[in-house]
């Protein structure tokens, strides 16, 4: 597996302030890789700092081998960036967005190619200040995308979006994976991190709390799975507590919850078929990472955006 960023012991302080506290982590080759945490963690100023953008205070770290803070100008023309709202005016068109933009690179970029790659085409003649937020962040992916980087910064690309644009945006991050761009995706959602990323890496006061693919966070970290059920008959709890994987059943007047490892959750249900038990309102709920923040960071995520 090549690594393509790695960190190691990254320390920024701005006066009084840590803002990023001993980090250490690595990005693969063609991978989506999640920095979540909630305001104020660190991620801005960690990817700041892979970018060139800002130098660090103390630790190392190379992206494409480089330096980042010492070959800046080699590293930007393969490390695209995502820009902010406020980079482009409002008059400026779809296409001329692309290529006033594609000038900066060599070799030159093909305007109608892109835009039909990003599905802007039918937008070319819009004027920025028109398009909708999905509009905006798909043309932002599209402008970072050009020259064709090895690796794209993309921070809070959803933040504002309504729950169907999310998820077109999702599809485009999803895109650029596929076509074997290494993507960094900041993030304060979980679910974004959830869905999209192959690795995450979790963000709290400056330090990483935990790094490791969605799956793997949720089975060490997210607790046990919870399935609950409506009887109407007669319920013989012992049978339950015999599945392998199953660790509490508690009876509630007629709802039953039963709380185990994942492996429970079938196991609960052939039981149940067995003893001829047809239950109402048969639910399972897995771990989230919002478990997962709430037992690592011992509060509540702040940015809940739940579709
Ligand atoms: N230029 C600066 N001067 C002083 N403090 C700063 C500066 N930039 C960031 N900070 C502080 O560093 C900490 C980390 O900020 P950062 O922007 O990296 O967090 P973040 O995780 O990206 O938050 P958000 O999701 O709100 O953007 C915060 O406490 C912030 O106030």
């Amino acid at each position: 597996m090549d690594t393509v960023i790695s960190v190691d012991h990254l320390r920024k302080t701005y006066a009084d302030v840590v803002a990023v506290d001993d980090v250490s982590f690595n990005v693969h080759h063609g991978e989506i890789f999640g920095i979540l945490g909630a305001n104020g963690a660190g991620k801005t100023t960690t990817v700041e700092i892979l970018q060139g953008l800002r130098a660090p205070t103390g630790g190392r770290l190379e992206v494409l081998g480089l330096d980042p803070h010492r070959e800046t100008d080699r590293l930007r023309r393969r490390l695209g960036a995502q820009l902010q709202a406020s980079a482009l005016p409002d008059r400026l068109r779809v296409a001329e967005a692309v290529r006033l933009f594609g000038r900066l690179h060599t070799p030159r970029v093909d305007v109608g190619a892109t835009l039909e790659a990003w599905g802007l085409d039918r937008l070319r003649d819009r004027p920025f200040g028109v398009l909708s937020g999905g509009e905006r962040q798909r043309l932002f992916v599209a402008l970072a995308l050009l020259g064709d980087p090895d690796i794209v910064v993309l921070d809070e690309l959803t933040t504002g979006l309504d729950p169907t644009a999310r998820r077109a945006t999702w599809d485009v991050v999803r895109q650029v994976r596929a076509g074997g761009t290494t993507v960094v995706l900041v993030t304060h959602f979980m679910d974004e991190a959830e869905s999209l990323c192959d690795r995450v890496a979790v963000m709290d006061g400056g330090q990483i709390v935990a790094c490791d693919t969605p799956r793997g966070l949720t089975a060490r970290l997210g607790g046990p799975v919870t399935i609950t059920f409506d009887v109407t008959g007669r319920l013989d709890r012992t049978t339950l507590l015999a599945v392998p994987g199953v660790d509490s059943v508690t009876i509630d007047a007629a709802q039953v919850t039963v709380a185990g490892q994942s492996v429970a959750a079938a196991g609960v249900a052939v039981a149940l078929a067995e003893q001829g038990i047809r239950p109402d309102d048969y639910r399972t709920r897995y771990p989230t990472l919002e478990d997962v923040f709430l037992s690592l960071t011992g509060r509540p995520p702040s940015g809940r955006n739940r579709t």
